[in-house]
């Protein structure tokens, strides 16, 4: 018997990045497949951030080609992307919520992916199940108390897990996750991280994270990809990997 081949969501082939005349990325290449969580790691500076944009199609690649759930972006027309972006969620460093709207219109921010449009900027505009779908995700962040709260009175983590809740409201495949944790501190950070974890893997859903953190890339992370000066210098499953495997990273 063969084991059943998984879907790829995420492909780069060959993928390279230059900033003016600067190399970023050179010849970046993996697939991950789908449910696959992978760490993203290395020094500060080595093209991780850059990397997630480009899969994200954010920014176009200098060379090679990204291939989304199947689109391929630089092929892409918009409405092509608007489809598949739709199906992708992000959490930044930095939660990036609006700070005077309440809690749960910034969740359902989340759906304007799906629902492009003025209805989707805030709850009391959204129709009903938008708000229900708002309301759903953020009982699953253990915050739907402070659902009409205003987002800039809460506290590191409850606005990082209000980050988790509108990632995760349209039900997203796909889902990018910049350094989750970095502006919390260690409890808060491995609370933020269990739950986005438990969350992902009950949906079987596509993770890529970065993260400074070894023990949290090995502990979450399927797979690890490294990057030293823009390119891949290590591509291993988390459970053949050891802490010092990955500070080599970091010299
Ligand atoms: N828009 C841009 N224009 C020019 N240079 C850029 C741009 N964005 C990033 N860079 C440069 O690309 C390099 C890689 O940056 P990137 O943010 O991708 O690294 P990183 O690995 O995510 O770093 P960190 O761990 O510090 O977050 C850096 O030298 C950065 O200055």
């Amino acid at each position: 018997m063969f084991a059943p081949v998984l879907p790829v969501d995420i492909e780069a082939r060959a993928i390279s990045k230059t900033f003016g005349a600067v190399p970023i990325l050179t010849n970046v290449s993996f697939r991950l497949a789908r449910g696959e969580a992978t760490a993203l790691v290395g020094a500060n500076g080595t093209g991780k951030s850059t990397l997630l944009r480009c899969l994200m199609g954010l920014i176009p690649t200098s060379d090679g080609s990204v291939h989304l759930l199947g689109q391929q972006t630089n092929k892409a027309t918009v409405q092509e992307m608007r489809k598949v972006r739709a199906q992708v969620g992000l959490v930044s460093q930095k939660h990036n919520l609006v700070p005077r709207l309440s809690v749960l219109s910034n969740v359902v921010h989340g759906l304007l992916g799906k629902h492009p449009g003025l209805r989707h900027w805030s709850h009391a505009l959204a129709p009903r199940a938008s708000r229900e779908a708002a309301m759903r995700a953020l009982e699953r962040v253990g915050l739907a108390d402070f659902a009409h709260r205003r987002a800039d009175r809460l506290s590191g983590g409850q606005s990082q897990r209000v980050a988790i809740a509108r990632a995760i409201v349209g039900a997203p495949k796909v889902l990018f996750a910049d350094e989750p944790c970095a502006s919390l501190d260690p409890s808060a950070g491995e609370d933020v991280m269990e739950l986005f974890f438990r969350l992902v893997r009950d949906e079987n859903v596509t993770v890529v994270f970065t993260s400074h953190n070894i023990e949290h890339a090995l502990k979450y992370g399927d797979r690890v990809l490294g990057l030293a000066q823009g390119r891949v210098q290590l591509d291993a499953t988390a459970a053949s990997l050891k802490p010092a495997d990955l500070r080599g990273l970091y010299d």
